[in-house]
């Protein structure tokens, strides 16, 4: 049995401090700062949307690695920006891989850029991920319960449905003959408004979005059969284990290259 307090998350089992970048400096920048701050690590550089010409300076230029949280619309040019200047990137945007993702596996396979990217740092999603690749499994058996997934944020959020959302989704598809697209919902608005419709077709999973108050994130697979419900939730508390997972993300993307997921730093 691993001891993930022990095995991931100690100081002690990271000697190297490091020097860090971070790329967006809003809610999560800041999170981010904290916790890498409290493992011992020096931020050498901000960028934000203010100061992009200082991608080229000597201090970014300076980091191990920079971490970057900012928005779908300009994820893609700030990696190719920290590439350029020679710095490997942890990104977490959501929202702009389904566009780049091909063109970044590329560069870092072929190019030896170095990209760790996940829709979600949280050591629970990666658990929660884990448990749901497995109950898709298992439902290959049953085919009289059906599948949707529903995923709630606050109002501020840019993207829908959110990127956890769709990697959980493929998780599904991935396990789950019955299903082979995901397809997207009913959104609520921040008024309660409704649009979309989950009616689809027998091999689709419907992913509907809800936008309310200051939700930092929750994300709910139901399976559903004439007799019963079988439900499953993440619900994050706070962007704390955000935070902490893109900073061990980091700490292991400073050792390491290539195209980096949550596989490598958890692989269970
Ligand atoms: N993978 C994960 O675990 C998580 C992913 N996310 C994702 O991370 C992203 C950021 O989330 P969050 O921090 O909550 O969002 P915020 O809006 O709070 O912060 C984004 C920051 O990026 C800045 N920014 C915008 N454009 C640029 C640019 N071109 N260059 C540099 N900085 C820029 C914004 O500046 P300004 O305010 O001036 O526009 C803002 O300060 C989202 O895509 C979200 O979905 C969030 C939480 C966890
Ligand atoms: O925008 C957010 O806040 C979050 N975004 C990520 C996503 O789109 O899945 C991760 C987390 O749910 C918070």
């Amino acid at each position: 049995m691993i001891n993930t307090e022990k095995h991931y998350l100690c100081v002690e089992n990271y000697q190297r401090i490091m020097k860090i970048a971070l790329i967006g400096y809003g809610k999560m920048g800041k999170e981010i700062e904290k916790i890498a701050l409290s493992r011992g690590h020096e931020i050498v550089s901000i960028i934000d949307i203010n100061n992009r010409q200082d991608f080229s300076s000597e201090a970014f230029r300076s980091a191990d690695v920079a971490i970057e949280f900012t928005a779908p619309s300009v994820a893609y040019g700030n990696c190719l920006e920290a590439f350029k200047n020679g710095v490997k990137v942890v990104s977490g945007s959501t929202g702009w891989m389904g566009e780049h993702g091909d063109e970044m596996r590329r560069l870092c396979q072929e190019e030896g850029k170095t990209l760790f990217w996940s829709s979600n740092f949280s050591l629970g999603v990666a658990i929660f991920s884990a448990v749901n690749k497995y109950l898709a499994k298992i439902m290959n058996n049953f085919p009289n319960y059906d599948v949707s997934m529903v995923e709630t944020h606050h109002i501020h959020k840019l993207d829908a449905p959110s990127g956890t959302a769709i990697t959980l989704a493929e998780g599904i598809l991935e396990n789950l003959d019955r299903k082979q697209k995901w397809v997207s919902g009913t959104l609520t608005a921040p008024d309660g408004t409704v649009s979309g419709t989950t009616d689809c077709a027998p091999d689709e999973l419907p992913v509907s979005a809800v936008r309310r108050g200051e939700v930092p994130g929750i994300h709910t697979i139901k399976y559903e059969s004439d007799a019963d419900s079988i439900i499953i939730t993440h619900d994050a508390k706070n962007r704390s284990g955000f935070a902490l997972g893109a900073v061990l993300a980091a700490e292991y993307t400073a050792g390491h290259t290539g195209f980096l997921g949550m596989n490598d730093l958890f692989p269970f």
